[in-house]
């Protein structure tokens, strides 16, 4: 017996579309499945104004394949000279749907984020006011906090205190790894939600490290122990609005993978949806899949629902290409390491 689901067709709260030769060959990935995917602001110059934004926002719709309908929601690089009034205008134009803060060096690309909060109080003011989101990688940077502390250390030194002194502001924390991420979020009744990624429902650092080093499973933030993975697992498939799926695929050449000093990042635009299907299916809990994939995202950006659907079947075992070939060379997509069986018609 085939057994099928009908969604609402999901989007995507957190994206690295990259820009050029890695845009045209990542952007039909995502606008296969997703109608619209908040895209990360980290390119090289980081998208910091809203002219930047508009061009960017052009140049991916002219990527787009014939046929092939997506909407970019545009964000902003919150840097400490950001300009509060191009943020509004930005926002009010509607072009806008969120500025990006990254502590300064805590991932890719990140150099131009933020180091002394304080320089951008005027600009999360702006935002409170005109109830903007921020979306947070939520990292401290410091040397002498271990990696896999970082995000827990955020939360309590970093987030906690911005959200207390500026009232009303409008915060995701962007692909959560943790259990202190979701209990932070379920303590709060409003104006937080968190995305939480494909592949952090899938491994723990065991996956990145047991048997051999594995760069494809490296990412930040870095995967952490099981524990956290089954909260994330129970967050996700739990039906609560305030989690929702932003995949983080964030791709990077083979070679720029594999090597002494390898990038972080994962990419899961191909598969996504039949790995989610897999994880929600093992979870009991398929229906709330639409949710978490389709619904709670535009529930927390104010945004109405997409009109259309996909339909997940499950059958025999699914397969995708285990690489995807861009000008800039081979990109590796997730693999899971166990089969999938729903695809996406
Ligand atoms: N997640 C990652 O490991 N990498 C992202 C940046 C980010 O989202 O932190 C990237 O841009 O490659
Ligand atoms: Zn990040
Ligand atoms: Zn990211």
């Amino acid at each position: 017996m085939t057994q099928s689901l009908v969604i609402r067709r999901p989007d995507d709260w957190h994206l690295h579309l990259r820009d050029g030769a890695m845009l045209d060959a990542v952007l039909p990935e995502t606008a296969r499945h997703f109608g619209r995917a908040i895209i990360m602001p980290n390119l090289v110059p980081p998208v910091v104004t809203g002219d930047q934004a508009a061009a960017y926002r052009d140049r991916i719709l002219a990527a787009l394949p014939e046929g092939m309908a997506f909407e970019p929601l545009m964000t902003l690089y919150l840097t400490e000279s950001t300009d509060p009034a191009d943020v509004a205008a930005a926002h009010a134009s509607g072009l806008i749907k969120a500025v990006k803060l990254y502590p300064a060096g805590a991932t890719t690309n990140s150099s131009s984020g933020v180091s002394h909060f304080d320089k951008v109080r005027p600009v999360l003011e702006k935002m409170a006011e005109i109830g903007l989101p921020l979306c947070v990688h939520g990292e401290v940077t410091d040397a002498d906090i271990d990696i896999f502390d970082r995000e827990a250390v955020f939360i309590d030194r970093v987030l906690d205190p911005i959200r207390k002194s500026t009232p009303g502001l409008r915060v995701v924390m962007e692909h959560i790894t943790t259990a202190n991420g979701v209990d932070y979020v379920k303590s709060n009744e409003t104006d937080l939600g968190a995305t939480i990624t494909t592949h952090h429902l899938i491994i723990n650092r065991n996956h990145i490290l047991v048997g051999g080093i594995k760069p494809h499973y490296y990412c930040l933030p870095v995967a952490k122990r099981e524990e956290h993975r089954l909260a994330l697992v129970t967050a996700a498939t739990s039906g609560d609005a305030r989690f929702f799926l932003g995949t983080d695929s964030a791709p990077h050449t083979d070679a720029n993978k594999e090597m002494a000093c390898g990038c972080a990042g994962c990419f899961t635009a191909t598969n996504t949806m039949s790995l989610l299907a897999e994880v929600f299916e093992r979870a009991d809990a398929l229906d709330n899949l639409e949710g978490f994939a389709s619904r709670n995202g535009p529930g927390f950006y104010r945004l109405p629902v997409n009109e259309d659907t996909i339909t997940l079947t499950k059958g025999d075992a699914v397969t995708y290409p285990s690489k995807i070939d861009t000008a800039d060379g081979p990109v590796t997509v997730f693999d899971a390491g166990f089969p999938l069986h729903w695809r996406v018609d």
